[in-house]
């Protein structure tokens, strides 16, 4: 038992190696013509660490900090902000020979840190660069003490895999466990043909990968209900192994047929490939669950069909999360991973920047970030401006272009979320069902502690987006079924509801509505909704950010432009007394009221290190 019979072709990751000459590579790779691969994480190797409450890092994380909305119609974004285009460090030529280099070096940057660093627990607040990491830092190799510990290997799982199961051939392998098809032999789904994922429990030589099991069959259990998610049957467990029965999806892996196509989609059918991950990444992020390991190896498709559904799996690295928590352990795929994480500090915006890495991939061929080692990948995802200039970019729609820049954004607060990109013009359709946005009651709650001044300048900026920019907004406040126009806090607790599942309940989302209890006591009309549920900073990414600025500040002077002080201004934006000099260029000599400057600084605020002394 927990052995699998024979090898499946297509989907086991190692065949990757043995893909060739998919696209001719303009210029060539390292000598060998594949780049050296970061080491792979041993299995077992403690790959998470939560940020527990008490020692969170944090960026300094301006109040306000937060998100998306509207788009313009079309048209280029800008680029990163600080971040000039460097044509040097351009990504495509480097069509691969074996275009995508076996598995990722994925979960293995903490291997990686580990290995490089001897053990211990990584250094909060360094990245993992080359020279970037200092002694005694670490990436969480086997902690002493816990590993003389005897280790609890008993899941609670069901022990009769046996006799419910007949184990079949070998569908696929990642690092941590291979996956066979299976019979089931008893029960409601006698007959059916099923995947049977195999964790060995010698690989799980730690009480954290341990835990990580526990966490991957819990997060499986708890998300249920959404077309683009593998459906979870069943986990047990004997001496050897831990089984995680689920769907078997026979189609292979969307790696596989990115390679299959020479690595480039057309516009038309990466579409439809990225609509159906953002879907299921938008229904986790409500749920309160991070991926952090979104791949195309990670979406497998129902069947051979080439219109057959894909389905995400794999929570190995998953974890849940508060929507305004904040995680800081390094782990996910080097090529994949957001600059952020990098950082140790991210959010659930860390999938979004995988997405936009995979998107790039699906219209271009070619990943967005590389270089031949581990470190030299972190330095492009932290320092280099994808290529969109070479070809196939100047055939490639600038909608296409735009949406792809919207989530490679360095800035995590800039970037759109999951269901802000299914209403993003590359992909609108009227006919499509949007989600709830969870970053809603995240911009709502900052709203509600918002001082009056601050209010009345979020008032102006809705005022000037167009129409077409208020399209997200519009199908938010449509779902929370306002009466007479008018939301409460009531609404928001039904429209959350609705979603619920176990996934909600255990990652604490529900316990969010706290923080909007103010809205209990009075109704919000859509003119402040949009008030309320904008963010000044993915406005910000906009081209017509100008634009916007301009009008909204046109509004200000006419709604809530007044005298204030210096004193008073460096209040509203926490700003320590040493930092009084910084707002006295943002007020007129004229009238004392907020200049252009003063309204744009003021509308995101501020942050200046040590400064912030309280968050609104
Ligand atoms: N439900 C399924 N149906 C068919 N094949 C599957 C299924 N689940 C997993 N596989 C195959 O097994 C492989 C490994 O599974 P999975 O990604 O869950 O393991 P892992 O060891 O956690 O991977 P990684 O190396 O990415 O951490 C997948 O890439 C896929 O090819
Ligand atoms: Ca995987």
């Amino acid at each position: 038992m927990g052995q699998c019979y024979g090898k499946a072709g297509g989907s086991s990751r190692a065949d990757h190696d043995d893909i060739g000459g998919v696209v001719a590579p303009p210029s060539p790779l390292p000598a060998n013509g594949a780049p050296q691969q970061p080491q792979a994480t041993a299995p077992g190797t403690p790959r998470r660490r939560k940020s527990g409450s008490a020692t969170p890092v944090h960026h300094q994380t301006p109040a306000g900090a937060a998100w998306p909305s509207p788009y313009p119609a079309g048209g280029t974004s800008p680029l990163p902000a600080g971040v000039s285009p460097s044509p040097a460090r351009s990504t495509p030529r480097r069509f691969f020979k074996r275009p995508f280099p076996p598995p990722s070096p994925a979960k293995h940057i903490k291997a990686t840190l580990a290995k490089r660093l001897g053990g211990g627990k990584p250094k909060e607040g360094t990245i993992p660069e080359e020279g970037g990491v200092s002694p005694g830092g670490g990436g969480g190799g086997a902690d002493g003490a816990e590993a003389e510990r005897p280790l609890d290997k008993t899941f609670g799982f069901g022990k009769n895999f046996g006799a419910k199961y007949e184990l079949g051939k070998e569908v696929g392998r990642g690092h941590f466990g291979h996956t066979c098809s299976a019979v089931v032999k008893k029960g409601e789904y006698k007959g059916h043909t099923v995947a049977v994922k195999i964790i060995s429990k010698a690989k799980m030589t730690t009480a954290i990968s341990i835990e990580d099991v526990r966490r991957e069959v819990k997060i499986l259990k708890a998300l249920s209900g959404h077309n683009n998610l593998v459906k979870f049957y069943d986990a047990c467990e004997d001496a050897l192994n831990v089984y995680i029965v689920m769907e078997l999806c026979e189609g292979g892996e969307l790696l596989d047929r990115i390679l299959a196509r020479g690595g480039r989609y057309t516009e038309e059918d990466a579409k439809a490939i990225v609509v159906q991950i953002l879907s299921v990444v938008a229904f986790c992020h409500l749920q309160g669950v991070v991926h952090r390991d979104l791949k195309p190896e990670n979406f497998l498709f129902t069947t051979r069909d080439e219109s057959a559904p894909m389905k995400l799996i794999d929570f190995g690295l998953s974890d849940f999360i508060r929507p305004d928590e904040r995680l800081n352990d390094i782990v996910g795929s080097a090529y994949y991973v957001a600059p952020e994480v990098l950082h140790r500090s991210y959010s659930m915006e860390a999938d979004i920047w995988s997405i936009g890495v995979i998107t790039y991939i699906l219209l271009c061929g070619s990943r967005p970030f590389w270089a031949r080692t581990e470190s030299g990948i972190f330095r492009s995802v932290l320092r280099a401006d994808p290529n969109f200039d070479d070809s196939p970019w100047p055939s490639v729609s600038a909608e296409a272009k735009d949406f792809v820049k919207r989530f490679l954004n360095k800035d995590y607060r800039k970037r759109m979320t999951a269901v802000q990109a299914l209403t993003h013009p590359w992909l609108r359709d009227e006919q499509r069902q949007i989600p709830l946005d969870i970053l809603i009651f995240r911009l709502l709650k900052q709203y509600l502690r918002a001082t009056p001044l601050k209010r009345l300048a979020l008032k102006a900026l809705s005022k000037a987006l167009s129409e077409d920019e208020l399209l997200y907004l519009r199908l938010q406040f449509k779902l929370l079924e306002p009466r007479d126009g008018f939301v409460s806090l009531d609404n928001f607790r039904t429209a959350l509801t609705r979603y619920l599942t176990d996934a909600m309940r255990e990652s604490r989302v529900l316990e969010f509505l706290h923080a909007l209890e103010p809205l209990a006591y009075r109704r919000m009309d859509f003119e402040e909704f949009c008030a309320a549920a904008i963010s000044p900073y993915q406005l910000e990414a906009l081209e017509r950010w100008e634009e916007i600025a301009g009008t909204a500040f046109q509004h200000f002077e006419q709604e809530g432009n007044r005298v204030i002080s210096v004193e008073e201004l460096a209040q509203e934006l926490n700003l320590a007394p040493t930092h009084y000099s910084i707002v006295q260029d943002w007020i007129r000599k004229s009238d004392g009221k907020l200049n252009f400057l003063g309204f744009t600084k003021f509308l995101h605020g501020v942050t200046i290190r040590g400064s912030n002394t309280r968050r609104h």
